[in-house]
């Protein structure tokens, strides 16, 4: 794997109301190749983060001009709170949302080519004027994520998973080096969760895309994920392998929201273990976030 950095956060903070800082002196890197998964609880500053990286909210900046710096793919995004997006440094990285970002009245096929506006001369772009060629591009990326048969449906005709893979082939024919993803799976049910959590996993693996994920189900970061980021109010409260997230960690990120859930088959793992990077020997039955009998069962499954 090439060890060229690919998302280089220094030092950002985010405040949207004065005094209150939503992220505080975040910091972190990633590799090009890696998949990253980027956990914690309801309101630890996720989506924050990753807009932030995907240049869509400036952060913080400050009077002595050192107010961190976000750089990605080797080209700045932004720094001491001044947005500094080019239009070709957008065109390599795809973010995908929770709530997809289709056009809901437009097909498929068009959505899709919409990732190619990075490519497009300005005009025909901005007329979506796409030819056979575009079309082409697109229709091989909707086969490639399993929807090809829907490509003249409009967007609203389609359940949540498949506008998700939309999305996705979307970035497929944006043609993306780096995709970032602000919890993609967190409306879909498990079995659309698994569909989605695979192709990232498949466009990591076959196609080198670098992935950094936000999940509220901590089950897809360990199955899919070799490293995890943890936020905790604002700040990274772990940044290591996933499989030495340990239940005392992870019970202490998620404090109130997972206290019933974790207890009792987690007893006996201790903080200890994470430190020394020991991995579970038996994944919990039930983990944070799972708060229904579907999610227990598919936790059950990913860990079998
Ligand atoms: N545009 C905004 N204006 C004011 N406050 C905001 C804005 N966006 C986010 N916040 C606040 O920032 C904090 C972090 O929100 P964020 O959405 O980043 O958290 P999250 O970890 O993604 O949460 P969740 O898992 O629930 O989506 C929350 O307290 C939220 O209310």
């Amino acid at each position: 794997m090439s060890l060229e950095t690919v998302i280089d956060a220094k030092g950002i903070s985010k405040s949207f109301q004065r005094g209150t800082a939503v992220l505080d002196n975040v910091s972190i890197s990633l590799r090009r190749g890696e998949m990253v998964a980027l956990i914690g609880a309801s309101g630890s500053g996720k989506s924050t983060l990753i807009r932030s990286l995907a240049g869509l909210i400036p952060i913080d900046g400050n009077a002595r001009g050192n107010g961190g710096s976000i750089t990605m793919l080797g080209e700045a995004v932004q720094k001491n709170g001044r947005l500094n997006c080019s239009r070709a440094l957008r065109a390599r990285i795809g973010v995908i949302f929770q709530q997809f970002n289709l056009v809901p009245r437009l097909t498929l096929l068009t959505n899709v080519c919409f990732g190619l506006l990075g490519q497009l001369p300005v005009l025909r772009g901005t007329l979506g004027q796409f030819n056979d060629s575009d079309k082409r591009k697109a229709m091989q990326a909707l086969a490639r994520v399993g929807i090809a048969e829907h490509a003249l449906k409009r967007a609203t005709e389609l359940s949540g998973g498949q506008q998700q893979r939309a999305a996705i082939a979307r970035s497929l024919v944006q043609g993306a080096e780096l995709l970032i993803a602000d919890e993609p799976i967190a409306s879909l049910d498990p079995a659309s969760s698994r569909r989605v959590m695979d192709l990232l996993a498949d466009m990591n693996r076959n196609d080198g895309l670098t992935v950094l994920v936000s999940l509220h189900q901590v089950e897809y970061a360990m199955k899919y994920c070799p490293r995890t980021i943890a936020l905790k109010a604002g700040k990274v409260a772990y940044d290591g392998p996933s499989s030495a997230l340990t239940p005392a960690f992870l019970n202490q990120l998620y404090g109130a929201e997972s206290e019933e859930l974790f207890l009792p088959s987690f007893e006996g793992q201790s903080a200890s273990s994470h430190d020394a990077g020991q991995h579970w020997s038996d994944p919990p039955a039930v983990m944070p976030h799972a708060s229904s009998a579907a999610m227990t069962r598919e936790a059950e499954r990913l860990s079998a």
